[in-house]
């Protein structure tokens, strides 16, 4: 029997040795998670010998003092801790490049170094360009790539020239369109990895495990046993680090909806691929998406999304500030911090089973789950003489923190008398396998260099999502009679119209 596991298992390929080329290499991302991720895949020794690394950013640095500026939060945020031996050994691979992303010159010079480093390995070399700048760079630097000869490797030895384009892919579908055409005609659709992070995560990727690997499972999964499914992402942060001026412009909605909560839904909701090839899952996953009913009315709208901001309150034991009086965020802003929506996949499996998302800044706590909420049993044994059935079953794919899956059962309670109570069978990753889920950049790093892009989001993918997106951003923004929005206080779980929006169906959103 064919078994699309074992293809994985056996045949996934090797990550191959490069230059990794970071462009903004002096920000956030690339020092709080990306050189972490290449130093922790360095203390498993995951990383191919050989793996060097070039910031490129604007401002002038000697490679030492690069190195130190990393090596400073390296300390504080690496998952397996710091260890200097190991530091060492990964930050005498890591260089400087200083330029302006603008300036073709500096993309020469770059281009001259990576021959250099290639020369003293003894002949040609793979190259992994990383574009973490602010998005409005990402055109001039695939441009300026493809100028300096830099996007393909004609070398005929297998080397190969690969790009990863960062978030957000687009801020709509007509920019998402554009920036496709910018990306393909700089580099072969094969070679472009448009990361999600989300879909690095162990739980994300336990998604397709959990269900075509356990028999048990996918016989249920469908409009005749599941009732209902909730996928939530809380966060008990705000607008730390600057981040308002961007988040400003994107909301919850552009932010995380469009690209990992849509791609949690596609996993969940996706048929058995024919394959574990990047197509062959990637395939499926747009099949969902091209499914989704499209919320294209402000009526619409209006029923089935929920939008909020939040107001000054209390997360963590802490004073914070509403939304509005965030720094660089518009007094006035009509930015949702919050969004909470029902979504239907009109397949044949789907039919009539509605998905409820919800994401929102400042709630409680930082959780990110899967609820699978199964039809109750008939009450022909159990009925209201004996108190009923406590609730359904339900299958919560915990994606973070906690990694792990849960079932909530009904179970007898020992004694005489027959009353029943929900309980929960419940497995925790890091006690089942010991240790902690590697950080998603590590995985997604490895994929890139192994040439496996299963795990990246494809053009179709990207552009379909952003279909469903814009109808309602339309709704929210563009109509004379602008619609609602909500206000929750910060470190509550959002506001009343996201309780009445699952109320309305009878249902209630799961307690974290
Ligand atoms: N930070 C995060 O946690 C996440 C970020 N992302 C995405 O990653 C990308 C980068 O984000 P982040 O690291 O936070 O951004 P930062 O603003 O922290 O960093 C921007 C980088 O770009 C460089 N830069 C800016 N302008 C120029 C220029 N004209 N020429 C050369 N270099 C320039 C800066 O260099 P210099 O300092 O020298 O000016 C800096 O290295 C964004 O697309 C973001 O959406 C995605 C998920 C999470
Ligand atoms: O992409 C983004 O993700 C983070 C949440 O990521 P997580 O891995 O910590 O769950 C989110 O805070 C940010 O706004 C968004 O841009």
């Amino acid at each position: 029997m064919k078994n699309p596991f074992r293809k994985d298992l056996v045949s996934r390929s090797r990550p191959e040795p490069c230059t990794v080329v970071i462009f903004g290499a002096t920000g956030d991302l690339t020092h709080r998670k990306l050189v972490p991720a290449l130093y922790n895949l360095q203390v498993e020794g995951a990383l191919p010998a050989g793996v060097k690394m070039i910031g490129f950013a604007r401002r002038e640095k000697s490679d030492e003092e690069f190195r130190q500026g990393l090596e400073k939060l390296n300390k504080k945020v690496s998952r397996s801790g710091h260890d200097e031996a190991i530091w060492a050994e990964f930050a005498q691979n890591v260089h400087y490049h200083q330029s302006e992303f603008l300036d073709l010159d500096g993309y020469r010079r770059l281009s001259e170094t990576l021959d250099a480093i290639d020369r003293e390995r003894g002949g040609h070399g793979s190259r992994l360009f990383y574009i973490a700048s602010s998005p409005s760079f990402f055109d001039d630097i695939l441009e300026n790539l493809k100028q300096a000869g830099l996007n393909q490797c004609n070398c005929g030895e297998g080397c190969w020239a690969r790009v990863i384009v960062e978030k957000p892919f687009g801020t709509d579908l007509p920019t998402a369109q554009h920036l496709n055409r910018v990306v393909n005609r700089t580099f072969e659709e094969k070679d472009t990895y448009r990361i999600d992070h989300y879909l690095g995560k162990e739980t994300a990727q336990n998604i397709m495990v959990l269900r075509f690997a356990n028999a048990i499972f996918e016989p249920l999964w469908n409009n005749r046993s599941i009732d209902h499914i909730q996928i939530t992402c809380s966060e008990n942060l705000g607008m730390e680090g600057g981040r308002g001026g961007y988040y400003d412009k994107a909301g919850a909605l552009r932010d995380m909806v469009q690209n990992h909560l849509l791609q949690l839904l596609s996993l969940v909701a996706m048929e058995p691929p024919t394959d574990l090839s990047a197509d062959g899952v990637r395939d499926e996953k747009v099949k969902v998406l091209r499914s989704l009913r499209q919320w294209d009315t402000p009526e619409l709208v209006e029923q089935n999304v929920v939008r909020a901001q939040y107001v000054a309150g209390h997360v963590d034991g802490e004073n914070v500030v509403g939304y509005r009086e965030e720094d660089r965020v518009d007094p006035e802003s009509m930015t949702e911090s919050y969004v909470a929506l029902k979504i239907l996949v009109d397949t044949w499996r789907w039919s009539g089973v509605p998905f409820y998302v919800r994401m929102g800044k400042q709630l409680p706590k930082k959780a990110t789950e899967i609820s699978i909420h199964f039809k109750e049993p008939p009450t022909v044994l159990f009925n209201a003489l004996s108190g009923g059935v406590p609730g359904g079953n339900v299958l919560v794919i915990r994606i973070q923190p906690d990694e792990g899956i849960s079932l909530r059962m009904v179970s007898k309670i020992p004694g005489s008398s027959l009353r029943m109570e929900p309980v929960k069978m419940d497995f925790h990753y890091s006690t089942s396998f010991g240790k902690g889920s590697p950080e998603a950049y590590e995985r997604l790093l490895l994929d890139s260099m192994a040439g496996d892009a299963t795990l990246f989001a494809r053009r179709d993918e990207v552009e379909e999502a952003w279909k469903f997106i814009d109808h309602i951003e339309r709704a929210w923004h563009e109509v004379k009679r602008p619609l609602k929005m909500s206000e929750y206080v910060a470190g509550t779980w959002g506001p009343k119209d996201a309780d009445d929006l699952l109320a309305r169906d009878g249902r209630k959103w799961r307690r974290l």
